[in-house]
């Protein structure tokens, strides 16, 4: 259980409820078809919120060089938002997307993301120097639809997010984690921070995050979701597009 401070106010997450996969993916199945928003719309607002909690615990000035990591799906998605953001706040950015969905959607953001100066790289560097290139890593790899083991094609993706030995932002989900029973109990990735969007999964229980910062992103949840779902959030400060659950 965790009560922290955050921009003067005090977030009691003991109440909060964290939701299964399959609640997870029918809440963005009633986003998409019930309230009729485009995935552009939310992925937008996910990724920008990524963004900000990821400059707000290692802003720009001690931290230059970000490697975003992408994956096929929704989550990878988020990190070229992400890393079209993070150019905007002063980074110097990458991105590694080995995996490819041939889809409108991804193609655009991927190609916006050379447009503002992203270095889209198809090698990856090897651990140990990996850190000579980057300070710090954003995990857009696998989402709540990830189902273990990791298949080999994205093995290489997930292992330098294990053995890079640099700060390392999760999106949604920690890559590799279980989505409801948390880390494997072998090679678990060990994030500096999580991002839940919309609402924590059981993954990102306290007891399973250690030491990470944890941040709800993406507001953007209607009413009737919240109330459908039974959704105990702390209210947001003010305008902002993040709120900080646990230091
Ligand atoms: N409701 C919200 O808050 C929103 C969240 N968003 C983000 O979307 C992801 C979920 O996206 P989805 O496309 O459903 O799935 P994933 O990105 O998690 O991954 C699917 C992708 O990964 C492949 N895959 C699954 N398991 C494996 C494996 N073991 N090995 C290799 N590859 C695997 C699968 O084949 C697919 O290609 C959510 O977490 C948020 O980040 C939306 O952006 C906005 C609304
Ligand atoms: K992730």
């Amino acid at each position: 259980e965790s009560t922290m401070a955050t921009s003067g106010k005090v977030c009691n997450t003991r109440r909060m409820r964290y939701l299964s996969q399959s609640e997870a993916a029918d809440l963005d199945k009633d986003l998409f078809e019930e309230y009729k928003f485009s995935v552009d719309q939310l992925m937008e607002l996910a990724g920008l919120s990524v963004a900000s909690a990821v400059a707000r615990v290692f802003p720009p000035t001690t931290h230059q060089s970000a490697l975003v990591v992408c994956g096929p799906g929704n989550n990878g998605g988020d990190g070229l938002v992400a890393a079209r953001h993070l150019t905007l706040f002063g980074y110097n950015v990458s991105v590694y997307y080995p995996k490819r969905t041939p889809k409108p959607l991804y193609d655009n953001l991927l190609h916006q993301c050379v447009q503002f100066g992203v270095d889209v790289i198809t090698t990856l560097p090897k651990a140990p120097e990996i850190r000579n290139d980057y300070n710090l890593l954003v995990d857009a790899l696998f989402g709540f639809s990830f189902k273990p083991p990791v298949r080999d094609e994205l093995k290489p993706a997930m292992d330098i997010l294990i053995d890079a030995n640099l700060p390392v932002c999760s999106v949604d989900i920690p890559s590799g984690w279980n989505v409801e029973t948390g880390p494997p109990n072998v090679r678990a990735l060990k994030p500096a921070l999580l991002i839940s969007l919309s609402a924590p999964k059981k993954c990102a229980k306290p007891e399973y995050l250690e030491n990470a910062k944890h941040f709800l992103g993406g507001r953007f949840l209607p009413p009737g979701i919240i109330e459908k779902y039974k959704l105990i959030l702390p209210p947001y400060p003010a305008q902002d597009q993040i709120l900080q659950l646990s230091c």
